[in-house]
């Protein structure tokens, strides 16, 4: 079953190629939709809202064609948009009411939705305040209650953890994740910022330039490798302890690679062991106890998404004359840039 199906879908504006040959299928879920800025996710969500419509190919949400039942979908979708969009002298109250009832929900049903639904975001307390004077996390909730208040079945939230702190995104993370959890609406929710949707979603999109990169579960994208990671002590006997366990173990027959990357925080004290077989557990661990050296981690390495963008070929769109800054595709090595740090 799939709750978002695409077939060849593209748009074109004058200039640019927002959406290229775009054939995907979201299952229900949360759904992570990843790509730097201008690959096309929010010209995605305004198709698939039947607000914009296709020049090419065909969609559907929750089985309905965007094309002929735009409102329809629009009854059963929830969209929390990525700009600020909230009437500053108005509660989140009344603006989430209204939205209520534009949804078509009867004035006592909005109000009890509404109350309810301020409550699961965490603004009950605010609630009557004018919003003009909320912070941005406030905001951003309120943004979000809005797309839930009428019940949907499905959220498209587009970059909603955007302008938030560490704290602020993993809040909305945990918010998001609950959207699905308690409520089993199915979420689909647009980053550029790989490491927030590696530990939010259950599957992953990634799409470059309007065209999809690679889709699959989040599991798939993480998946462990043979490679174990090693971190142990320095000591009075051993002042370079990584030094000294590789020579042990390279003396005993194990592969070992130090991470050079400087990626990874501390990254010049990990040994990357390569797992043959189960015996190399036990090497680590003896090396490490015949040096009497102490062991500070002994992990299996897991896949990270990023690694999807050094992977994988890029297709670059040519700049066209007349591009803006806007307008140009930026290369995927920026999300993995912007990402690294959130990832690691
Ligand atoms: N109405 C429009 N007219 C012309 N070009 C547009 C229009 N809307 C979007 N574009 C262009 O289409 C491309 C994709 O834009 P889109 O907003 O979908 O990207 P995005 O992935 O959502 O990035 P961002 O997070 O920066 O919004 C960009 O090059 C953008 O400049």
């Amino acid at each position: 079953m799939t709750v978002i199906a695409t077939e060849s879908l593209s748009k074109r504006f004058p200039r640019v190629t927002a959406l290229d040959r775009l054939t995907v299928g979201i299952t229900p879920g949360v759904t992570g939709l990843v790509g730097a800025n201008g690959a096309g996710k929010s010209t995605l969500i305004k198709i698939l809202l039947g607000l914009s419509p296709a020049s090419e190919g065909s969609a559907s949400v929750l089985g309905m064609d965007v094309s002929t039942q735009g409102s329809a979908i629009r009854e059963r979708v929830g969209y929390m948009p990525e700009h600020d969009c909230l009437p500053p002298d108005v509660s989140a109250t009344e603006f989430v009411v209204h939205m209520a009832r534009m949804s078509g929900l009867p004035p006592t049903a909005a109000r009890e939705r509404t109350a309810d639904t301020l409550r699961h975001v965490g603004l009950y307390e605010e609630r009557y305040r004018p919003m003009g004077g909320y912070s941005t996390g406030m905001k951003q909730r309120v943004k979000l209650a809005q797309a839930l208040v009428h019940d949907p079945h499905l959220v498209l939230l587009d970059e909603p953890t955007n302008g938030l702190d560490p704290v602020g995104r993993d809040d909305m993370l945990a918010l998001i994740r609950r959207v699905h959890t308690d409520f089993g609406i199915s979420v689909l929710v647009t980053s550029h910022l790989l490491g927030e949707l590696e530990r939010t979603c259950d599957h992953v999109v990634v799409i470059d330039g309007g065209k999809l990169l690679r889709s699959s579960s989040t599991a798939d994208f993480t998946q462990r490798t043979a490679a174990l990671a090693v971190e142990v002590t320095d000591t009075d006997r051993h002042p370079d302890g990584t030094a000294a366990l590789r020579t042990a173990l390279e003396g005993a027959g194990v592969t070992v690679h130090a991470d050079e990357s400087g990626a990874a925080p501390g990254a010049g004290r990990l040994l990357y062991i390569t797992v043959t077989e189960d015996s190399v557990y036990d090497a680590v661990r003896d090396a490490a106890a015949e040096l009497g050296l102490g062991l500070v981690r002994m992990e299996q390495r897991r896949h990270q998404i990023a690694e999807v963008f050094t992977q994988q070929p890029h297709e670059s769109r040519s700049p066209e004359p007349g591009d803006s800054e806007h307008q140009r595709p930026q290369e995927p090595a920026q999300v993995r840039e912007r990402s690294s740090a959130d990832v690691v």
